[in-house]
């Protein structure tokens, strides 16, 4: 390579890395796996290291990746929060411990190996004892202050307490989504319609940041600490690991101090599949030298500490034939691709059938039937088919896929909406997993709770031509359900008295349960609060839908167009007719006073006296309207604590009063 090729790709390579950091960090997505992001970036500090005199300004081997955002504040870290290097080979890990070694002229040392969990990190700031910042990596420097966020995660204590606690000590852990909570998120999106996330650690990553702590509470973000800063008397990693445990800090048992790199290695190979067992994603060990004094000694580079090491596994990989490809049908009408292949053994399970997302993903992977194929079992539950492989590929044995064009349930011509890549079947009353799936949508715990209705009766229902619609479940005899397998007196007996009881189910959780789509149980609630009754919400134009609080274009046009349409007006009808309740329990607010007349509101922060919902009650009490965001229509912005600057700045720059809690309380009084 000549010099000026070398400072070609150099200029190439930086631009790149920043340009998937951006994506990573700023918008929680990603074009290319870790592992190519990471080649890519060990290209570019090799060829640095040859060439330094064209290592650009804004280099990424010289700064940490992230940034911080405008929708917080910022707050800069007393100790700086860093990368970590990291290698994914055996042999590297070598030469870091001959550096250490060498750093350390030849005296003893030992490693304290951990897990690399992937989420997000984060730092706590305890004063006194109790919890006193939360704040994002952000670049290294400063940060986010997320501290509300983080309050609402239950393994993150508010305050400590115990013998010899320091007056302040940093603690540094890592936010993430547990494997569980994030299959249950998408399983709830699928179910209303939504795209499903695409991994954990994004999805923590943006769950993090958002605005409203009430709706980070609901996500149950978790945490894990790995690491104690400050006066605290420790000596080594082991020991502040210890104290943490002791003040009741969320510590993984995954943990091993080590005594030399063999039993680091030993401990890389334990867990490079035991690890897929845990609860959440991991990407790889962190090897730490296990003395503080040591450690300090060993220091740090601009990016990263001299003492630490990351050894990432590479995502497991194996190639196998595509049988064929399947297509699922959801209960919204949206097809799945779902590849076919022969059985084979990955990281402790037999893998057959792996997801193609849809059409754009089979496209894009150029597959053909009868290709062998690289399966890879990342984070998630459900394998996926990364590539293939074209050395195997015959072209006499295999064929391109053609992508169905009818529905494979019921023959339907597929239909596909603007903006997405799913195909969707379009007969939407006579489609089978559509009318079940829906059923099953409404019959589920948060919707009307019909615990004596499962599956297996409802795709018996449906055979039997009994079932077609929720509305039909009212309908039901005892003679009707006495035709399916297995009903006795007893149980028909109990399943009538889950319709019947399932009756009293409040208004909000109707809502949710006609299926709505985007309309998830959280936005149930704020439509049954805002408009009372079905008939305002039908009859609301999109314009008053989209002044409801929290209800964006999105949602607002999916409930217009719904209540637009006759076939589910007719089934709410004979739901009301059943007796459903199609009316809030709540005491609609007594109107109190015309004094915040023609006068508009939004409502964001935290407040010390009053929770939001009980502000929006008394902005409507009080003859007032709140609007779902900021704009030059807006009157007042009713701002609490952590509101982001950017909205302040928005509000300021279209000159919308900014007002307080206070400010807010004289305003009722009329001062
Ligand atoms: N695919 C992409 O487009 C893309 C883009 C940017 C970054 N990335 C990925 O992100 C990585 C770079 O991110 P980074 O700079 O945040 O480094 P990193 O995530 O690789 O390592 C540092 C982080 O590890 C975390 N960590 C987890 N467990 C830990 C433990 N037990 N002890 C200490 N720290 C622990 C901490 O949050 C720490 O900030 C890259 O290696 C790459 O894999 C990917
Ligand atoms: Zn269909």
């Amino acid at each position: 390579m000549t010099a000026a090729q070398a400072q070609k790709e150099i200029i190439a390579l930086t631009e790149k890395i920043n340009y998937h950091n951006t994506l990573y960090y700023q918008q929680n997505r990603t074009e290319i796996s870790d592992y190519e992001f990471d080649q890519l970036l060990e290209k570019l500090i090799q060829l640095e290291k040859e060439y330094p005199q064209f290592k650009q300004q804004d280099s990424p081997t010289q700064r940490v990746g992230g940034t911080i955002t405008k929708e917080f504040e910022t707050v800069y870290h007393k100790y700086p929060m860093l990368s970590l290097s990291n290698t994914y080979s055996e042999e590297e890990l070598a030469d870091f411990d001959k550096r250490v070694a060498k750093g350390l002229e030849g005296e003893p040392y030992e490693y304290f190996c951990e897990l690399k969990f992937d989420g997000v990190s984060i730092s706590l700031t305890y004063e006194n004892g109790v919890l006193a910042r939360g704040v994002t990596r952000g670049d290294g420097v400063r940060g986010d202050n997320v501290t509300n966020n983080v309050k609402t995660i239950r393994n993150v204590p508010l305050r400590i307490t115990g013998k010899n606690i320091p007056p302040a000590f940093e603690v540094r852990g890592e936010i993430f989504l547990p494997k569980n909570v994030f299959n249950q998120l998408n399983k709830e999106r699928e179910d209303i319609g939504e795209e499903r996330y695409a991994n954990a650690r994004n999805t923590a990553a943006g769950t993090v940041k958002m605005q409203d702590s009430t709706e980070v509470a609901k996500r149950k973000l978790d945490c894990y600490v790995y690491s104690l800063l400050g006066d605290t008397g420790s000596s080594s990693h082991a020991q502040s690991i210890q104290m943490l445990e002791s003040w009741n800090f969320n510590v993984s048992q995954t943990y091993k101090k080590c005594k030399n790199i063999n039993e680091v290695f030993e401990y890389i190979r334990h867990w490079e599949t035991k690890r897929l067992e845990l609860p959440l994603e991991t990407d790889g060990v962190v090897i730490k030298v296990n003395s503080l004094e040591q450690q300090e000694r060993l220091g740090f580079t601009a990016k990263s500490p001299r003492f630490a090491i990351a050894y990432k596994y590479k995502a497991q990989s194996i190639s196998t034939r595509l049988n064929g490809v399947t297509y699922q049908v959801g209960r919204t009408g949206a097809v799945t691709p779902v590849a076919e292949l022969q059985p084979v053994f990955l990281a402790g399970t037999t893998v057959k059938r792996a997801s193609l997302h849809n059409a754009n993903e089979i496209e894009r992977l150029q597959l053909h039937i009868g290709d062998y194929v690289f399966v890879e079992k990342g984070g998630e539950i459900i394998p996926k088919v990364t590539g293939v492989d074209h050395e195997k590929r015959k072209s006499n044995t295999t064929q391109p896929i053609t992508y169905i064009d009818k529905c494979p349930e019921c023959g339907t011509k597929l239909i596909r909406y603007e903006g997405e890549a799913a195909h969707y079947c379009p007969n939407i009353t006579g489609c089978a997993p559509q009318i079940k799936g829906r059923i099953e949508h409404f019959i589920q715990r948060k919707a009307m709770d019909i615990d004596s209705l499962g599956e297996r009766t409802i795709d018996q229902l449906y055979k039997l031509d009994l079932v077609k619609s929720p509305a039909d479940l009212y309908d039901l005899k005892r003679e009707d359900i006495l035709k399916l397998e297995g009903f006795k007196d007893k149980s028909v007996t109990n399943l009538l008295g889950g319709i019947e009881q399932s009756k009293n189910t409040p208004f909000e959780s109707v809502l949710f349960a006609i299926g709505i789509r985007y309309v998830g149980r959280t936005v149930a609630e704020k439509l049954a609060r805002y408009f009372r009754n079905i008939d305002k919400l039908a009859n609301a134009s999109y314009e008053e839908l989209v002044q409801a609080p929290e209800v964006g274009e999105k949602i607002a046009q999916s409930v217009f167009e719904f209540f637009r349409n006759p076939e589910n007006q007719r089934e709410i009808q004979r739901l009301r007719k059943a007796g459903l309740k199609f009316e809030s329990d709540l005491k609609e607010p007594e109107k109190e006073s015309d004094i915040l007349a023609n006068k508009s509101f939004v409502i964001s922060g935290v407040f010390e006296r009053y929770e939001r919902e009980d502000l929006q009650d008394l902005i409507l009490k009080n003859g007032g309207r709140i609007l779902s965001g900021v704009s030059g229509k807006l009157d007042y912005l009713l701002a609490g604590d952590n509101m982001g600057p950017s909205k302040r700045e928005k509000a300021e720059k279209l000159g919308v009063t900014i007002i307080s809690e206070a400010d807010f309380e004289k305003m009722l009084k009329g001062q």
